[in-house]
């Protein structure tokens, strides 16, 4: 042993380029100060415009506040590098068992095929197959989904030997050959009840075996009893079961939480993951692994700025620098005591490599009679799972939620981020699944988005009426002030745009990105927020609207094309359409008036100009769907008909 056992598993790079960051920090800092003086000194004299200019200052005061909560996020991201070599070579022998949970909700918006594919690329993980537990959790409790399962773990004896001996990366089939996938018949939506829970592959039992005579994982079906009169509580309802039966069947340590449409894309994962928990020094602290989510079905330009590569690699790298990276509900290696609500002790230490006995002795079935009761839809009752053990229930965000329990409990957390992808997923390809509200909601409470969707909204309406009104809000072009906030706008776009492309997207993504970003803004945060409130009142309880996984045909191929999905109805593009229009009518306006004579006002209305100038342009698919499209993509007439009183009624008002 001696030197090499006292190697670190896994080692943290912090990134270079500071100085010039720092630099680039300082410049702004200094260019806001210099706004807030002129906010302060020059605040104008009639009424309208007095209100008009405090209002702008607070989205101004607002902005700022953020932008120097985003920066404190950049100011020290870290990369974390594992030595799954060192693993092998000390723990080898003495690897810890991994449960692993996969959950679906609906055979239909979730293709049992998907899952399928999920399922066996974990089951392929390079690691010793009878220290693997898959554990398939079906919410929809379809047989359908049962049947697909049981297809699968007779595959499984075929697949699992042709990836290792081939070394197959991915491990997901589907992903592997890409070849057409038969669809599937229509599966009947009968309403059943259907308490199942069912051991498809005992790893314990000689007579599984894969076609070379290797132990195959165990593999567990499971549909959780439910009852209308009982809560279920979605994803975290089905993860929570997961937890109990699978202490009862294999009880280990590290558990790892797939969705069902994230396959695994690296054989590796579980060692990397270990690289961290096992680690003599740092690993007793850490509660829980996520690596990014990362998607296969981005487009080149990335349409609905679905990437999150900023996010993954320069945000949460900065959050992870603290210890904090958050728990995104998929593709998570989590240590199975902090999940379950035990609180982190300092000196605390477990021996993972502790070979948990296996009870043999107990049949399958009696496993099954046994589990049954833990998924029974009554356990729960009086207890504290879904408040201090397991998933937290009661919002939309259980995940974010629960991650930040671990860490309230002192667990420190890790983000991941391998060279080679450890998951794929599914993004959404329309326009409305990306800006689900139910998403922000819980982001709302705790980081206090909710205020950016009211000075963005402002920021985007109100410069706009009052060039309409005649009301400067901005200094002059040629006044020497314009200048703090011509190079604050514009660094921080650049720097914005650096970033972007640093972390591998394109011009034309960043683009997208910003308009996402805007509507984002100006609709989901600002539902949410009304929800939020609609909520903590009493009136609505959060709910779980399963992202769909499929897409029409026609729907798919412009998102192929990146061609923006509008088509149906929505109070979103309401809003979105109102304050397009609305900024178009503005611009058309305010062009006459340059055209016939008046150029001075160039000069004078320069930035609230160049800001409804963006706002046309970075609205114009929109005007594409409400004018000049024929697919079935295209805005419906009726919000367009609708959008078009609201923004002549807001023009109008501004006007007279
Ligand atoms: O009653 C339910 C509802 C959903 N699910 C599963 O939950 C997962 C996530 O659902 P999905 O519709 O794909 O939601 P997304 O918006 O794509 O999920 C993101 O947001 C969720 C809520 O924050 C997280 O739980 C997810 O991990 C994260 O990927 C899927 O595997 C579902 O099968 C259940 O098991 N039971
Ligand atoms: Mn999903």
């Amino acid at each position: 042993m001696g030197r090499s056992s006292s190697l670190p598993l896994f080692e943290t790079k912090s990134s270079r380029k500071r100085l010039l960051f720092k630099f680039y920090l300082a410049s702004v800092l200094v260019a806001i100060c210099l706004i807030w003086v002129y906010r302060i000194s020059y605040l104008p004299e009639g009424l309208l415009q007095r209100w008009a200019w405090i209002g702008l200052f607070i989205a101004e005061v607002w902005f700022t506040f953020y932008w120097i909560v985003t920066q404190v996020l950049r100011w020290n991201p870290v990369y974390r590098f594992t030595f799954r070599d060192r693993l092998s070579q000390r723990y080898e022998k003495y690897l810890p068992g991994i449960d692993i949970f996969v959950c679906t909700a609906d055979p239909v918006m979730e293709p049992p095929i998907m899952v399928v594919n999920t399922v066996l690329s974990v089951m392929a993980y390079d690691y010793p197959p009878e220290k693997l537990n898959v554990y398939l959790s079906d919410d929809g409790g379809s047989d359908l989904t049962f049947y697909a399962m049981l297809e699968a773990s007779k595959f499984s004896k075929y697949w699992l030997p042709f990836c290792k001996k081939f070394n197959v990366e991915p491990r997901s089939p589907e992903a592997y050959f890409r070849s057409a996938v038969e669809p599937l018949d229509e599966p009947d939506n009968k309403v059943k009840e259907w308490h199942v829970i069912k051991i498809l592959i005992d790893g314990r039992d000689p007579k599984f075996v894969d076609s070379e005579g290797q132990t195959l994982p165990t593999f567990v079906y499971l549909a959780r009893e439910k009852r209308p009169q009982y809560p279920h509580h979605f994803k975290a309802g089905a993860m929570n079961s997961l937890i109990r039966v699978s202490s009862s069947v294999s009880n280990n340590p590290i558990i790892l939480n797939v969705d069902c449409d994230m396959y695994s894309n690296n054989a590796n994962s579980i060692r990397n993951a270990l690289c961290f928990f096992m680690d003599d020094e740092k690993g007793h602290e850490i509660g829980y692994v996520q690596s990014p989510q990362a998607f296969e079905n981005i487009t080149k330009n990335d349409l609905y700025g679905n990437s999150l590569h900023v996010i993954a690699e320069v945000e949460i790298a900065g959050l992870d620098a603290n210890g904090g990276a958050p728990y995104f509900g998929t593709g998570c290696f989590h240590r199975r005591e902090a999940l379950c609500g035990k609180q982190y002790s300092k000196g605390y230490k477990v021996d993972l490599k502790k070979v948990d006995e296996k009870t043999a002795e107990v049949s399958s079935k009696k496993l099954e009679e046994v589990s049954k009761v833990l998924a029974s839809c009554s356990y729960e009752n009086d207890t504290e799972w879904g408040k201090e053990m397991g998933l937290k229930y009661g919002y939309s965000t259980e995940d974010v939620m629960t991650g930040l329990c671990i860490q309230c409990r002192g667990w420190r957390s890790i983000n991941y981020s391998p060279e080679r992808k450890a998951f794929l997923g599914v993004a959404p390809t329309t326009l409305l699944q990306r800006i689900p509200f139910k998403l922000q909601v819980s982001y709302c409470t705790y980081l206090l988005w909710a205020a950016n969707s009211l000075a963005t909204l402002y920021y985007v309406s109100v410069p706009s009426i009052c060039l309409l009104r005649g009301i400067s809000l901005f200094p002059q072009a040629s006044n020497p002030w314009f200048q703090p906030f011509a190079y604050a706008m514009l660094s921080n776009r650049i720097y914005g745009l650096g970033e972007f492309v640093w972390c591998g997207g394109t011009f034309h993504g960043w683009w997208n990105d910003q308009r996402i970003w805007l509507f984002k803004r100006t609709t989901s945060y600002f539902f949410a927020s009304a929800d939020n409130i609609l909520r903590l009142l009493g009136f609505t309880k959060s709910a779980f609207a399963i992202t769909a996984k499929v897409v029409d045909e026609d729907v798919s191929k412009r998102y192929e094309q990146e061609v923006m999905e509008f088509g149906s109805q929505s109070p979103v593009f309401n809003i979105i359409v109102t304050l397009a229009l609305f900024n178009m009518f503005c611009f058309l306006g305010v062009m006459k008036l340059i055209v016939f004579s008046q150029t001075k006002i160039l000069d004078e209305f320069a930035v609230q100009i160049i800001l409804c100038g963006l706002l046309v342009i970075i609205n114009m698919p929109v005007y594409e769907a409400l004018f000049f499209r024929e697919d079935k993509g295209r805005m419906p007439t009726s919000v367009t008909c609708k959008s078009v009183v609201f923004a002549l009624l807001i023009y109008s008002m501004a006007v007279f």
